[in-house]
């Protein structure tokens, strides 16, 4: 990590030391921090982006004396012009409903209500709740929640906004879902919001690349087919669309080495590969045809108990052999049949063969 600190230029190393304080032009050099007192915290800035994102972002966090926090996925966004594809990609207009997890400094919450949305934001760091709170105080356009995403009961939160609408029948659409999301949390978003098609007509989310292909690229016969690949096209549609080299800050921590030793915590301008995916999700009338939703994922689980074993193996804690070698004949598939060969609708066949057996 020094090294690469090294190969830096020092005009884009930016010691914020002195708690924390941001630069206008960053100046101090990575050597000047080796003279702080040993253990002392400390920030710096390595490399830099447009200018104007960082210090935009630097200053909303410097308010609050805040650094990004790793164990809340804090990645924050540096590229004004990514926020704008997430809105213009979910097509929000005036008057739509959106709901954002993880706002942060509000960098795409700005844009979601320039565009003229109504936002729903929940934010579980206090602090950032606040931030944004206070950003858009002049807003009546903007609810936020400081709560965790991952425990919240947002069909309760969506269904008493778009209640408060008052709209007509006519004028009622579906809320979307517009999102830069901590990676570690995505597989748990998506779970949670696929099957709300009633309420949601989209979730589109910036997702870091490989995230984003594991949960939509593989398909059947793929090593990396997963129960998860089989939920997304259950209640979705998807589009994928790369995008390469977004510049996002995020904080790091590191010992420079010297005399006296110091830990720092960097600040780190950074470029990561990610990837915008649109879901749109089916209304509920539009699922395939299974007589219990639940039924069917608990087969889709145990299938994949055992990926490469056949299916008369991974299921015969639920059905005898028989059973499933018919189901597996009535719905066109061999007797040695493993989860991965099937297809969504191979899957659904079995299930409805199998639940009439
Ligand atoms: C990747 S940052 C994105 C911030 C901002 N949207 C941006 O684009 O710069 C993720 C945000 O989600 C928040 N967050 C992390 N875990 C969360 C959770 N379980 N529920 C709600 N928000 C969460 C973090 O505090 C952070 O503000």
């Amino acid at each position: 990590m020094v090294s690469l600190i090294q190969s830096f230029p020092p005009y884009l190393i930016a010691a914020v030391a002195s708690n924390w304080r941001i630069q206008d032009k960053p100046s101090s050099s990575y050597s000047a921090l080796t003279s702080f007192p040993k253990h002392r915290r400390t920030s710096f800035i390595v490399s830099a982006a447009n200018p104007d994102d960082y210090h935009a972002t630097l200053k909303a966090l410097n308010s609050r004396n805040r650094f990004p926090r790793k164990s809340l996925g804090q990645h924050y966004m540096l590229n004004s012009t990514v926020n704008e594809q997430l809105v213009s990609v979910a097509n929000v207009k005036n008057g739509d409903l959106v709901l954002e997890i993880g706002p942060g400094t509000g960098s795409l919450t700005n844009v979601l209500i320039v565009a003229g949305a109504t936002v729903l934001a929940i934010e579980k760091d206090p602090h950032m709740a606040a931030l944004v709170k206070e950003r858009f105080a002049d807003t009546d356009r903007l609810k936020v929640l400081e709560e965790d995403f991952t425990r919240c009961h947002i069909r309760s939160h969506m269904l008493s906004l778009l209640e408060g609408q008052n709209l007509a029948a006519s004028d009622i659409r579906r809320a979307k879902v517009v999102a830069n999301i901590p990676f570690n949390i995505s597989k748990d978003v998506v779970k949670q919001l696929l099957p709300m098609g009633d309420i949601f007509s989209e979730v589109v989310l910036l997702l870091q690349d490989e995230a984003a292909l594991r949960l939509v690229e593989p398909s059947s016969k793929s090593s990396e087919y997963r129960p998860i690949n089989v939920f997304v096209k259950f209640y979705s549609e998807w589009q994928f669309m790369p995008l390469m080299a977004v510049n996002t800050v995020y904080c790091s921590e590191m010992w420079v080495f010297g005399s006296p030793k110091v830990r720092c915590n960097i600040l780190v301008l950074t470029q990561v590969d990610a990837a915008v995916v649109t879901f749109k999700l089916k209304h509920p009338s539009e699922y395939p045809s299974v007589p219990s939703i639940e039924s069917f994922f608990s087969l889709v689980h145990s299938a994949f108990n055992g990926k490469r074993k056949m299916l008369r193996k991974t299921l015969q804690h639920m059905f005898t052999s028989s059973e499933i070698e018919a189901a597996l004949d009535g719905a066109g598939l061999p007797a040695t049949s493993r989860p991965d060969e099937l297809t969504l609708d191979d899957f659904v066949k079995l299930h409805n063969s199998l639940a009439s057996s």
